[in-house]
């Protein structure tokens, strides 16, 4: 290769060899990497080059000469635009080796394990219409109809959907008809350019084992004449919807949800079944969108940890207690830690629903109440978001040396680097690393990895 063609705009041919932990395809074009979006390893491909780097690119796709064993029809009609899903066009035992791979490259590259137990991906029933939950941006299209759907890929440009094959298919029907009683009403749409306009989401959740909906609008300042109406006929039109509420998101922001729900008619709150539990859960607070995975890996996670009843168990980042309670079951005493207040108002809720009364929740973040916990666990859980822990997180734990813990994690390259802050002096080992897919379509995956205490 010349230098010349390696710039913006240029075509050249690359064949797919490896999957990025962002889900995009990676081929080698003399010596250099460039990352393809809608590739799989085998295809072979031509490819425009679209941001160039001296060493890599980013390239689209633009014409596959020799498709990958490995590539089959997405279920989705808008799968090679629509940014949900990145993996629809793998076939889904290629998706599962690929994750168990990038957690294995992850913990090797980043926290600089070798060979680290890296168990087969769990998974549960069916890599289609598992979500129970949907939160749809709102638009409007140039010929004024009202749109809900999912981003463009790398983008704001949205891609009007009636259904999405990874929902639960039960909340079809609502995406589309509930689009067209917007219009009817003339409720004003949010333009987030001009932060002007009123509806910016649309959110449905399902407790996937009751059937029971919520529909929730995310406004900017809440004012939409003849909603109380509208919603007493979408209540009356969808038995199996429970509540309908409106969040207020008045903020110049990408954040979905604002800190104000109101509910406007039925309950504020579905009931959904959990390991054997009845929880309430809210529009706004988190729970795992993968309701059957995620029982399958807490069921894991009670294996590993075999409690004997005399333990204390912390849940840090323990939302509305999805693990805590069932966990609780199993222990002397369980403290959670949680930054919302709404989610830890639902997990006292929950526990007392439930008729368990070893747990306390504290509101507060984990980097602030962990260090004052006052008491020194056996066990800690840990679950954060994304970013992973913060540092004096990592540095309480160490201090309180838990013989135990367990680090849930979305996100696996910080799941990585605190792994390594947490065994690089030789007090953890990392004895089982247990991935599982909480995401499928995606390039997401999720993972619980187990460290003990050493005995020394
Ligand atoms: C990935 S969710 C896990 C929730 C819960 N373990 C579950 O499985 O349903 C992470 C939770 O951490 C909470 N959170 C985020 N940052 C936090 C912080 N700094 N301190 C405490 N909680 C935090 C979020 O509100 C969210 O409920």
């Amino acid at each position: 290769m010349t230098n010349t063609v390696w710039r913006q705009g240029e075509v050249i041919e690359v064949e797919i060899s490896d999957l990025s932990d962002t889900g995009d395809g990676v081929g080698r074009f003399d010596q250099r990497v460039v990352f393809v979006p809608d590739t799989v390893p085998g295809d072979r491909t031509l490819v425009k080059l679209v941001h160039v780097k001296p060493k890599y690119a980013h390239a689209a796709l633009k014409q596959i000469l020799q498709p990958s064993p490995q590539r089959i029809r997405p279920s989705c009609i808008v799968a090679d635009k629509c940014g949900g899903c990145q993996w629809q066009h793998i076939n889904y035992d290629y998706q599962l080796t690929a994750k168990q791979n990038q957690v294995i490259q992850a913990l090797e590259r980043i926290g600089g394990f070798v060979n680290p137990p890296v168990y087969p991906v769990l998974v549960a029933d069916s890599s289609l219409g598992y979500r129970n939950k949907a939160t749809y941006p709102i638009g409007i299209s140039a010929t004024g109809q009202v749109q809900a759907g999912y981003y463009q890929k790398g983008s704001h440009q949205l891609i009007n959907l009636n259904q999405c094959p990874v929902q639960d298919q039960r909340l079809n029907p609502l995406l589309s008809e509930v689009k067209q009683d917007i219009q009817k009403r003339g409720w004003s749409i949010y333009d987030e350019k001009r932060h002007q306009g009123q509806i910016r989401h649309l959110g449905l959740r399902i407790g996937r084992r009751t059937g029971e909906m919520l529909l929730t609008l995310v406004v900017k300042d809440g004012n939409l004449p003849g909603i109380e109406t509208q919603a007493q006929e979408w209540l009356q039109r969808y038995p199996l919807l429970v509540g309908i509420s409106l969040n207020r998101n008045s903020d110049r922001t990408n954040a979905i949800f604002g800190n104000e729900t109101r509910c406007i008619a039925g309950i504020p709150y579905l009931r959904e079944k959990f390991a054997g539990l009845e929880f309430q859960v809210r529009p706004d607070t988190f729970f795992q969108v993968y309701t059957e995975t995620a029982e399958a890996l807490l069921q894991v996670i009670q294996s590993e940890l075999n409690l004997q009843g005399h333990e204390v168990l912390v849940d840090a980042y323990c939302g509305i207690g999805t693990l805590t309670l069932p966990l609780a079951k199993q222990a002397r005493q369980v403290i959670g830690l949680e930054v919302q207040s709404a989610a830890v108002e639902q997990a006292i809720l929950n526990a007392q629903q439930n008729g368990i009364n070893n747990v306390i929740f504290q509101v507060g973040a984990v980097e602030k109440s962990l260090p004052n916990l006052g008491i020194i666990p056996n066990v800690v859980l840990l679950d954060p978001p994304r970013k992973g822990c913060e540092a004096n997180v990592i540095k309480s734990l160490l201090n309180l040396k838990p013989s135990r813990i367990v680090y849930v994690s979305c996100k696996v390259a910080t799941l990585a680097r605190d792994l390594k802050l947490l065994c690089e002096h030789g007090l953890y080992n990392l004895t089982r690393v247990q991935p599982a897919d909480f995401f499928p379509q995606t390039a997401h995956v999720e993972t619980a990895a187990f460290l003990e205490r050493s005995p020394s």
